[in-house]
């Protein structure tokens, strides 16, 4: 069985005949083919995508319709699935143990027949990367693709497989995951020349989880049934950490199948998930969510500045704040970093400012008033005119903040 491999690390190696010196070498090996893989792809030449190990995660049951949570976030009783992300850095090393194996000697000593799905990964910014990284870590068969190929380079190590163009991961692979920045790269990437479309048919997945407008998901939706197979929107909450540790929120939509074939990798890169409907109801779910974030954060901004200029101690601030009714994640994990004036990218601001415009073209469409977001979406406007967009959305206090300056209590 696939999943009785999941643990075994180096007396497994044992058993397929390496050594420690030889693992460390395939180690290298797989470094070089890389690094050749992109001199070939710089070259403009295509190569194919190889296969190696399946291997098994962790079922999740379901509590309630329409939402999923992992047994673990329920109860807090730790779940087979913690304990199995427990042994995954083991795991995927043995993976590759495996597979390198399997390549020189034709044997991989695995059972292949498992049925878990191969799944492609494309769009390894922020958030792919980490999310991919899970995968690989639970003991999926991975294919990942990024646009600036270098950024593969990492996940290579760790086990993943490398397709040099969308179409070559989706033809590889059953499901196919997609985070891409915005509709302008989620529909290049699914629908270009070289687009991830152009590898699906019947029988394959396509799931795009970047946040986009309903219109977008729609477009992509199409030219994925054209093909015969089968489409999720799967926007996300949560960010660079919860990606990390596996602890995302899926607003899903689409083919229902899909959802419960996808679902038990959903659950190795969140902790719910929210199957809406019709596509659309994903992404429209998402932006009603960020535009009250990027409102929010706003607004908190505002608070930070003036208690700035009015003499307040920032921590003070922070502290009665965190202990009152309006206290979130959002302001305690925030707050000590932007007093610090410190920005480092968990969710850049460009994205935040996307959103909203995405979301007040929502309210155009449906002739809903929405003044506050729109004013907060001119805050980031001026703070991406200002050269903030790759910082953290929380820089949007930099621009609250730099529009006071000069001015004093005394200027009526
Ligand atoms: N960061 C966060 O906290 C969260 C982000 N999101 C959403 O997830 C998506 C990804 O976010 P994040 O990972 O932070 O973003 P990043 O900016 O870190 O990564 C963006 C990714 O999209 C790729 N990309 C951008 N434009 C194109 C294009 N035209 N063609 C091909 N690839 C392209 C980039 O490739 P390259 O590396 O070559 O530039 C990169 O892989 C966004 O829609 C964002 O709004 C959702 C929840 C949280
Ligand atoms: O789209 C980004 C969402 C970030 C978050 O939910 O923390």
């Amino acid at each position: 069985m696939a999943s009785s491999c999941i643990g075994k690390t180096w007396c497994s190696s044992a058993r397929v005949g390496l050594s420690l010196s030889s693992c460390v070498a395939s180690v290298a090996g797989k470094r070089n083919r890389f690094a050749a893989l992109l001199q070939r792809e710089q070259g403009g030449r295509k190569v194919s995508v190889s296969s190696s190990v399946r291997s098994q995660s962790d079922p999740i049951g379901g509590i309630q319709e329409g939402l999923v949570c992992k047994p673990s976030v329920v109860t807090g009783v730790p779940s087979e699935l913690a304990r199995s992300r427990r042994r995954a850095g083991r795991t995927s090393q043995y993976r590759f143990i495996m597979a390198q194996a399997a390549s020189a000697d034709g044997a991989a000593g695995v059972d292949s027949s498992a049925t878990f799905p191969t799944v492609g990964f494309l769009g390894l910014g922020i958030m792919g990367e980490a999310m991919a990284r899970n995968l690989v870590k639970a003991g999926y068969d991975v294919t990942v693709w990024n646009r600036t190929a270098s950024k593969c380079a990492s996940l290579a190590t760790e086990g993943a497989k490398v397709g040099l163009l969308p179409r070559d991961v989706t033809e590889a692979c059953d499901i196919t995951f997609a985070m891409l920045a915005d509709p302008t790269g989620a529909l290049s990437v699914a629908c270009g020349e070289h687009g991830a479309v152009k590898g699906l048919g019947p029988g394959k997945g396509y799931v795009d989880i970047s946040t986009v407008d309903g219109v977008t998901a729609m477009k992509i939706n199409e030219a994925v049934k054209a093909t015969g197979g089968e489409f999720l929107e799967a926007p996300v909450s949560g960010s660079k950490k919860p990606a990390e540790d596996g602890t995302l929120i899926f607003m899903t939509a689409g083919d229902k199948a899909l959802y419960e074939r996808a679902s038990p990798a959903l659950d190795v890169m969140g902790k719910a998930r929210f199957f809406l409907g019709e596509v659309g109801k994903g992404a429209a779910m998402k932006l009603v969510v960020n535009m009250v974030m990027g409102s929010m954060m706003a607004s908190f901004s505002e608070g930070l500045a003036l208690g700035d200029k009015i003499g307040l101690d920032a921590n003070t601030l922070l502290e009665v704040i965190s202990l009152g009714a309006i206290n979130t994640p959002m302001y305690t994990l925030k707050g000590p970093a932007m007093v610090k004036g410190q920005y480092t990218p968990a969710f850049p601001l460009k994205h935040q400012q996307k959103d909203l415009r995405l979301a007040l073209a929502l309210g155009e469409e449906v002739v809903q008033p929405l003044p506050v977001a729109a004013a907060a979406n001119e805050v980031y406007k001026l703070a991406r005119a200002a050269g903030l967009g790759d910082a953290d959305f929380s820089a949007v206090l930099e621009t609250v903040k730099s529009h006071s300056r000069g001015s004093t209590s005394n200027d009526h």
